[in-house]
This record gives C-alpha cells, structure tokens and sequence, in this order.
C-alpha cells in the first residue's frame, strides 16, 4: 500500500478516534440526561453529568464491588482502553491493585479466579444461563441472521449441534491429510527461501506465513478450495479484510456500548470501506453456496454440517453463510496467532527451544513421519504449548456476559441484575488472571516445566481455560492442538530457527489487543490504521538443521 494511501487511512484513524471520542463524550451526557428522568429538570447538563457519576460510584447496585473510582462512576474509561488496544495490560493494573473481582464499568464486572468460570459459562443446575452481550456481535440489521457467536442461546444450542460432528475425532482424522498437505507447503515455501545450511541473509515473517497457513486450511474446510496464500506468498483479499475484523470488531463494540452512536458511525464511515464489507459478505454468501450447491462429500467442516442440518432442516442459506465466516475467522486468527506466540516465546527462550527441538527430532527419524496421529504424546512440545496460551491467550479479554433477571452468584457473592435499562455484565479476562500471582508463581516468566511437574500450591490451573469452559466452550479446541502441535514439530524437525534481531525481545503483553491479537498482515490493513503496538512481525533466520 503506497504511502499516500497510508497517510489518507492514518488521517482517518485520527479523524475517527477524534468522531468516536467526542461522541462517546456527548452521549455520555446525553444518556445521562435521559437516564435521570426522576432528577429535576432545574440541573444543568453537567450537573446531571456529575450526580450520574455520583449515583454509579455511590449508590449503584454494584457500589460495594471495588475498583478506580472514575471506572466506577462512567464507562468511558473502559471504552477508551478498548479503542486503544490496552484493555489487557489495564485490566490486569486493577486486579493487581483490586483483587480477583474488579468493577470496571458502572455495570461490569471483571473476574480473575477459577470459580468464575463454572459460574459465569457453566451449566450450573437450577441457575438460568449468561447470555453473551448484545455489544459484540451485534446484529448489523435485525433481519441477519443469528451466528454461533451470537447472543440467542436457542439459536446457539442449534447451530452448535449442526456443526459438532464436523470437529468431531473422527472428522479429525479424516480432515489430517488436507491440514498436513497445507503443512507441506508452507515447508516448501519457507525452504524455498533460504540457502543451503548457512543462516540465510534473508529473513522471513513467520508471522505472516502462519496466517496464510490457517487461512488456506480453514478456506479449504469451508468453502473446499484454498485461499491460494501459500503458492503465492500473498493475502487473498477475502483474508486481508476478514483481518480487519479484530480491530474493527471491538470498535464497534466500543460504539455499541453506546447504543445511538453505532447508527452515527455508519454515517462517518467512508463509503469505499462499507462497500469493502459488504462485499465481503457477499463474496462468502457466493462460496458458500458454491460449496453447499456442488454437494460433493470430503473431509471437511461442510459435508458433516450438511447431512445433519438437511436431514432436521436445521441452517437457513444466511445462517450457513455467516457461520462459516465466523469459523474460519475465529479458528485461523486465533490459531495463527498462538503460534506466532508459542514460536516467539521459543526463540527468546533458548533452554526450552533447545528442550523441545531435541524431544521432536529423538521422536522421528524422517520428517514425513510427522503427523497429526503422530505429535499427540510430545509431553515437553504440549507444555510450551500450554504456557504459551497462559501467557499469550489468543481470546485475551472475554466477550462480557449479562447476568440473568433477577440477580445470581459469581464466586459465592451475589450479583445483582441492573435496575436502569442497561444490564449487568461479567466476564473473565484470561490475560488478567492468568498473569496474576495468586494463580501462577512467576506468571509474566515462560516456563513450560510448570505443565510437567505441577505443584498444586504453585499454579491454579483451573484458571486456566484458554478455549472457555461450557455450552460456548471452543469448538475447534482439539483442531486447534492438533495444528498447533504438528505445525511446531515440522518447522523445529526441519529448521534451525533464531531470531532475525537478537535485540528484538520483549513481552507478548506489550502488544495491543482489541477482541483478538491483530493481524499478522501489517502491510495490507486496510480498513483501520495499525499502530505500532498492533501485533508485531516474527521476523526469523532459518536455516536446514545441523545433523550434530
Ligand atoms: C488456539 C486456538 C483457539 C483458541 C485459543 C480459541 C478460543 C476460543 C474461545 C475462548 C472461545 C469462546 C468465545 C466466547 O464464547 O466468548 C471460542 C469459541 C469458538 N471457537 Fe475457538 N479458539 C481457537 C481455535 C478455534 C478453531 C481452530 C476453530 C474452528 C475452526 C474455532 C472456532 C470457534 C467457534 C465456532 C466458537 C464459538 C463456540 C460457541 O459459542 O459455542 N476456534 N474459541
């Protein structure tokens, strides 16, 4: 993208930025104004403004949860974190000054101890379910359909029965050799770039090839043909915009919160970046129904699907449609992103990289060996995995829940349900609690041996639940491990791996945040400016492995 074209977006961000903030701010008041209907009309605006924020910090059914007093008293310390992309790292400053509940809004609350999970998406007997909140995936008109990440509970229990056989165990094995082909290319590519056994002078993002390697996979699951990323080392344009979800995600979620602005802000986006989504959606309306009217049977997420929902007439086209976008989105940008983590934390950790090299090439004589049957029982391999995803969970923040009428217990204290027409919500932070003390001894260091001796009086490691416990618990969580573990054995088994900068070390934390860690693809952003904090490249020097 040409500099001129990057100045044009960079414009807009400010511009945007300045729109939403300014908005938020005189929302703020004019929420205000309406909330206090009961208040006489003798108080000016900002004296409203003011007992509002008197009412929240003081008298609010909440009031007696802790947390800082102007996050208490007004949301829009919440919604400029999230607009920044520091949500995670300000989350985690309360909780380590609060404790493991944190009020974070007049009516959110932030958790960071285990029972919270079972509490919150547990099915608990005798307790009605948390329904996820309206401000994430919002329906854009309330004619789109309902989606698994949606907020109709009936709908989601639906779906959710359509889709399981497709990752089921058995869907796994047959749906290997398809990933473990797309493996192969990836190894060929990356091959390709580097000479002979010499640490080769040209460096690659692998960041970017982890992308394209979980995109293509999930295209050909989906839609059954690949986005084509891999033979031509490029951003197909459906991957380069679905990239922009992330961010463009907890924006409008950001807007959402209040819920006037979200029409306003349709109005200030420009109409070429509207136009981009809804050809999106239509370009995967058109490959889905490509795939759904060729009716041919092949391991993949469709042809399970598709004989349950035929036979119960369970998906509508438009239900098929959105739900194979958000399958493909949430299980190639989560997974790229753990293993652009998990290979991070390596090289910067030269003792387990050396560890889990040395376990994998004692395990496999030849490369072709390497299977997803076959990397199941790598124990070290699993461990770096997991602390990986302690430390750098792909899902960082949690989509907030809405605690039913009438109140329920979060952790053995009572959660009271909203009184004004806004909503109680909670949610677990994973990236919060899973850097916290109280649950893990030195939790912002890498250490995988934690996973292979645990001591129960060291770790709490039921806190850690990086693909969520319950009705909405991950889908794809064993095809996510199986991709993670078989990816990580390839490359290590074939490549000797070093950072390209030695000097190019720092915290997965320190990057920004918004649902999900952004794009690898930081070139070909096109909908929102990156700011530097946006996840980073991994720059790599790769080299054929030494047979000492
Ligand atoms: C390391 C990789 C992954 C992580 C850490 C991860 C994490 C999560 C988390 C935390 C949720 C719960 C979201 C919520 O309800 O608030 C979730 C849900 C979901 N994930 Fe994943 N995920 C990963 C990979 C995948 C893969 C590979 C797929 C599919 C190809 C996938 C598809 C889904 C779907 C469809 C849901 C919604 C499930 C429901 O609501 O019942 N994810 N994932």
């Amino acid at each position: 993208m040409s500099n001129v074209i990057l100045d044009a977006f960079s414009r807009w961000n400010v511009v945007s930025q300045g729109i939403l903030l300014a908005g938020v701010t005189l929302l703020s008041l004019l929420t205000v104004s309406a909330g206090i209907k009961a208040v006489p009309t003798q108080y000016s605006p900002h004296q409203l403004g003011v007992l509002y924020g008197i009412y929240n910090a003081f008298i609010h059914p909440l009031h007696r949860y802790p947390g800082p007093l102007l996050w208490t008293a007004y949301r829009f310390p919440y919604v400029v974190a999230i607009h920044s992309g520091d949500i995670h790292r300000r989350l985690k400053t309360l909780h380590d000054k609060y404790g493991p509940v944190v009020r974070v809004a007049p009516n959110e609350l932030s958790y960071a101890n285990a029972s919270a999970w079972r509490d919150i998406y547990g099915n608990r007997p005798g307790h009605q379910p948390f329904e996820r909140n309206r401000t994430w995936f919002k329906k854009m008109s309330p004619d789109d359909p309902h989606s698994l990440m949606g907020y109709s509970e009936e709908a989601h229990a639906r779906q959710k029965r359509v889709f399981a056989n497709s990752f089921s165990e058995k869907s796994l094995r047959d749906q290997s050799p398809v990933i473990e082909s797309y493996l192969d290319s990836l190894i060929s590519q990356l091959r390709a770039r580097i000479s002979g056994q010499r640490w080769a002078d040209k460096t690659v993002d692998l960041s970017q090839w982890f992308v394209f390697l979980m995109f293509d996979i999930s295209g050909d699951l989906s839609f059954g043909e690949s986005f084509g990323c891999l033979s031509t080392g490029k951003a197909h344009p459906w991957v380069e915009i679905a990239q922009d979800f992330g961010k463009g995600l907890s924006l409008i979620a950001s807007v959402n919160l209040y819920q006037p602005l979200d029409k306003l802000l349709r109005h200030v986006i420009p109409k070429r970046i509207r136009q981009r989504q809804i050809a999106h959606r239509e370009m995967s309306a058109a490959m889905v129904k490509k795939r759904l009217s060729s009716n041919i049977e092949r391991p993949d997420w469709v042809t399970p699907a598709k004989k349950y929902a035929d036979s119960k007439n369970a998906l509508s086209e438009g239900e098929w449609a959105i739900n194979m976008t958000i399958i493909i989105f949430a299980g190639a940008e989560t997974t790229a992103s753990a293993l652009c983590a998990i290979t991070r934390h390596l090289l910067q950790n030269r003792g387990a990289l050396h560890r889990v090299t040395e376990e994998i090439r004692s395990a496999y004589a030849t490369e072709s060996e390497i299977k997803i049957a076959s990397t199941g029982n790598l124990p070290y391999l699993n461990a770096v995995i997991n602390e990986s995803l302690r430390i750098a969970p792909p899902s960082a923040i949690g989509v907030p829940r809405v605690v039913p009428k009438g109140g329920d217990t979060i952790c053995g204290r009572w959660v009271p349900e909203a009184l004004t027409k806004s909503q109680t919500y909670v949610a677990y932070n994973q990236y919060s609690a899973n850097r916290q003390e109280r649950n893990f001894h030195h939790p912002n260091s890498f250490l995988p041996e934690r996973f292979l001796d645990p001591k129960s009086e060291d770790d709490n490691f039921s806190s850690l639940q990086p693909f969520q416990t319950g009705r909405h618990v991950c889908i794809g969580m064993k095809l996510a491990y199986a991709e993670l573990r078989v990816t990580l054995a390839r490359l290590l088994f074939t490549f000797d791996m070093r950072l390209a900068d030695e000097n190019d070390r720092w915290d997965w934390g320190e990057q920004n945040t918004y649902i999900l860690w952004v794009s690898g693809l930081r070139k070909t952003i096109t909908l929102l400016l990156i700011s530097e904090k946006d996840k980073r490249p991994l720059n790599v020097a790769l080299r054929r492995r030494s047979l000492h």
